[in-house]
């Protein structure tokens, strides 16, 4: 059946990008000219902020959207400014599935059983409670699998019947990642490489028409070693990878985490491409698609090359054989 990675698949090869663009809106490095307006409307407070950071994310936005099919909101960013930033991540939220994007809220959730249903409500709604109005909702949510499978499962359930992804931390991208995750268990296996056990067996029972599940997982762009064990762990999950560019992976690092059909990864930045340009000398909102663009051009181009490179780059084979 048709699932949450036969979207990301169809989208993809649409947009001919794995690319995954972070929408991280950090009030110190966003251009001055929208402090300038926020502060002239609501003064220098929350709502003054909450209004540069939806103008700054709108821009983002209107300028990524021809060139990825999925971005990703960092829910931190918007909760500092309390009920006005949490309704600017919904603005943007609706106004990036308006553009046609599909939307992974990083929010990272986790919690006992009872709690974690409410967080997944929260980001994917019910149908079941008349009093949440039923829009807006997100495509897909990053969760912290370290309570256990009970704080998964309500996640799980709800991404079944909605339609909707997830996305498991596995193995994340900072170098403390190691203190806990690449511990060993008595099983032998790493905390990790268990994790990633659970993340396959969820993923074994949603598999879509393309091969993959709805169940993914986060595995840091940063661990190129472990890249090919975590993608012989969860063979049908599609890999969200943080970790490209300000957090040093490039291209050529990431190649293992696609399958030898060419999908199965995302790769994520945020402040390579967003702050893409000198937050002082940038003056005008044109100056700043004009670098956004070119900085995801860039990175499209990167992993498009280095998987050609390893004859995983799929489209053009697929362009190629549909004309005879
Ligand atoms: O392992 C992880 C999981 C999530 N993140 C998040 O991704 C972005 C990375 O931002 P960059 O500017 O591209 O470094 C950010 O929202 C993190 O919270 C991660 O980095 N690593």
């Amino acid at each position: 059946m048709f699932n949450f990675s036969d979207l990301i698949i169809q989208n993809v090869k649409m947009k001919k990008s794995h690319v995954v663009v972070g929408i991280d809106p950090d009030i110190n490095r966003i251009p001055l000219f929208y402090l300038k307006e926020a502060e002239s409307l609501y003064g220098v407070s929350s709502q003054g902020a909450a209004h540069a950071l939806l103008e700054f994310g709108k821009t983002v936005i209107n300028t990524v959207k021809d060139y990825v099919a999925v971005v990703k909101l960092q829910s931190a960013y918007f909760e500092v400014y309390g009920a006005y930033g949490v309704a600017t991540f919904w603005e943007l939220v609706s106004h990036a599935k308006n553009e046609g994007l599909i939307v992974i809220a990083d929010a990272k959730r986790g919690d006992i059983g009872p709690t974690s249903r409410a967080y997944s409500e929260s980001f994917f709604g019910d149908k079941t409670n008349k009093w949440r109005d039923s829009n807006p909702t997100v495509d897909a949510l990053t969760i912290n699998p370290y309570l256990g499978k009970d704080s998964i499962d309500p996640f799980y359930n709800s991404a079944i019947s909605l339609k909707k992804g997830l996305f498991i931390l596995v193995k994340t991208s900072n170098d403390s990642s190691e203190d806990l995750q690449d511990k060993q268990l008595k099983s032998q296996l790493t905390v990790s490489e268990t994790i990633a056990e659970w993340v396959n067996n969820y993923a074994c029972d949603s598999i879509g028409e393309n091969g993959y599940s709805l169940i993914g997982a986060v595995v840091g762009a940063t661990h190129t070693k472990d890249i090919l064990k975590f993608r012989k762990l969860m063979p049908n999950s599609i890999f969200l990878l943080p970790g490209y560019g300000a957090q040093g992976g490039k291209g050529e690092n990431i190649t293992n985490a696609f399958n030898p059909d060419g999908y199965g990864a995302l790769i994520s930045a945020s402040r390579s491409i967003i702050y893409s340009y000198n937050k002082v000398e940038i003056k005008t909102e044109h100056q700043i698609k004009k670098c956004i663009t070119d900085a995801v051009r860039n990175m499209n181009n990167d992993i498009n090359d280095a998987l050609l490179r390893e004859n995983k780059l799929k489209w053009k084979a697929e362009a190629l054989n549909s004309r005879h």
